[in-house]
């Protein structure tokens, strides 16, 4: 059955010679590590900014978002929030956290087992520690927390990763203190049945509680102020009525259920992620962010922050070492050591700069107007850096 339905050689030259969008790079399908590789789907990518961006990490710099995406006004309006938060000295970041995890499961014959291994797991730290070190030269074991279901034990293995992602290297290593453990002499005198990898106490690609409070990735913050003269000259609103905008809209989010609160701040991640190289289905984990408005009575300003605790990024690994991913890191100057958690904070500083553009659109009902003009009109093809 298999090998009626198997792609073979020729089958996927068919593909490579039929479909236009296919890119002639040889390298491709090895650099991609992915399989049946026929080539790659051309996303279109617009430049953002620049956005005076400063960072906990010593960043201090102007930047511009490579933002690969296919809606039109994103790019113009991320460009418009930057020219809004330049003009009242630029936007602000800090990391505040970075990890990686994997959950596996130990399976034991029942509760009474599982709760004794439970108390055991606290002390098994350094020796996971050993075994997991030996997979990897960045990724370090640095805490395990279990947790009892029925006749189970998930525990929660978090590690710092360098400047990867880590989905990876959190896997190997922790399949490798399983399969170590699993054959220990205390796994056979707790009875443990089998150990599985991972038991989706991670919610990899999924979003959930435990990663917004704890994180998965890494956990950023960004904040920029928003001066009543610019806010009126760049954005055609007051500071007070932009402020109004957004308290109402959390209304509605709240009303709604919505997880989180932003206008849109997903459209940044996504389209970095995409011309980044990162994992895209990791937007999932990524979507729920808090943006925050407060208004200085004193002196008119808006002071808006965003907040988002689970970004899963890395500047080395996966599709980041590939040639345009690499060139959309080089624009952001995310290499080089230490660039993970400034690849974070400026997709952060970026998804303030669309959202408060987004807001005022709505706020001086422009934005159904300015979608037409550039989605429908070739009004975007006017470029403006
Ligand atoms: C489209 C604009 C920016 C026009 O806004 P405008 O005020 O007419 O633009 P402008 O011509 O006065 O230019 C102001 C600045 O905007 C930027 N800009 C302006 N044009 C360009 C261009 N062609 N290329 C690059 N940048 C551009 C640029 O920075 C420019 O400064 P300048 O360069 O002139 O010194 C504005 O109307 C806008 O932001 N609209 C909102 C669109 C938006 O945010 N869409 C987001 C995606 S929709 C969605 O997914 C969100 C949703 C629906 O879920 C949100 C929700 O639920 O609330
Ligand atoms: N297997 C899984 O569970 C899942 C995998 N993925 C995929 O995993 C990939 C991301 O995994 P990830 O582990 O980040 O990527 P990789 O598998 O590409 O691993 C990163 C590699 O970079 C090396 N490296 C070199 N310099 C550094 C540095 N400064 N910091 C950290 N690592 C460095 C690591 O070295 P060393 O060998 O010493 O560790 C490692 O070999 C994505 O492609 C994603 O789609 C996504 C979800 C689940």
């Amino acid at each position: 059955m298999s090998e009626l339905i198997k792609p073979t050689p020729e089958k996927l030259d068919y593909f490579k010679a039929n479909l236009n969008y296919i890119v002639e790079d040889q390298n491709l399908a090895q650099n991609a590590k992915i399989e049946n590789c026929i080539g790659s789907v051309k996303v279109p990518v617009g430049i953002a900014g620049p956005l005076k961006i400063k960072g906990s990490d010593g960043t201090d710099d102007m930047f511009y978002a490579p933002l690969a995406t296919c809606e039109a006004t994103l790019v113009a309006s991320c460009a418009r929030g930057c020219k809004l938060f330049n003009a009242g000295g630029g936007v602000e970041f800090k990391v505040l956290r970075s990890n990686m995890t994997r959950a596996p499961v130990f399976w034991f014959t029942n509760s009474e087992h599982a709760a004794a291994f439970y108390d055991l797991v606290p002390g098994l730290l350094s020796e996971f520690q050993s075994i997991a070190h030996t997979t990897s030269r960045y990724a370090r074991l640095v805490r395990i927390e279990p947790q009892i279901l029925g006749s189970t034990v998930h525990v929660l293995f978090e590690y710092s990763c360098g400047d990867a992602a880590g989905q990876n290297m959190a896997t190997f290593a922790t399949q490798e203190v399983c399969d170590h453990f699993a054959r220990s002499e205390t796994a056979l005198s707790m009875k443990l049945e089998r150990v599985t990898v991972e038991g989706q106490r991670t919610s990899e690609k999924s979003l959930s509680w435990a990663n917004i409070l704890n994180s998965r990735g890494v956990a950023v913050t960004a904040w920029g102020i928003v001066t009543p003269d610019a806010c009126q000259d760049i954005l055609g609103t007051s500071t007070w009525d932009l402020y109004q905008g957004i308290q109402s809209s959390k209304d509605a989010a709240i009303r709604n259920g919505q997880l989180g609160y932003s206008l849109n701040q997903a459209n940044v991640v996504a389209a970095m992620f995409i011309a980044c190289g990162q994992d895209a289905a990791s937007v999932s984990e990524s979507s729920w962010s808090h943006l925050i408005a407060e208004f200085d009575r004193e002196t008119d300003n808006l002071r808006l922050s965003t907040y988002l605790p689970s970004l899963p990024v890395g500047t080395v690994g996966g599709g980041s070492g590939l040639d345009t991913q690499r060139e959309a890191l080089r624009i952001l100057k995310c290499t080089g050591a230490g660039s993970k958690g400034r690849l974070a904070g400026l997709i952060a500083s970026f998804a303030l700069a669309l959202d408060v553009s987004t807001g005022a659109a709505v706020t001086n009902n422009t934005f159904a107007a300015s979608h037409r003009r550039f989605g429908r009109s070739g009004d975007s093809t006017k470029a403006k850096l």
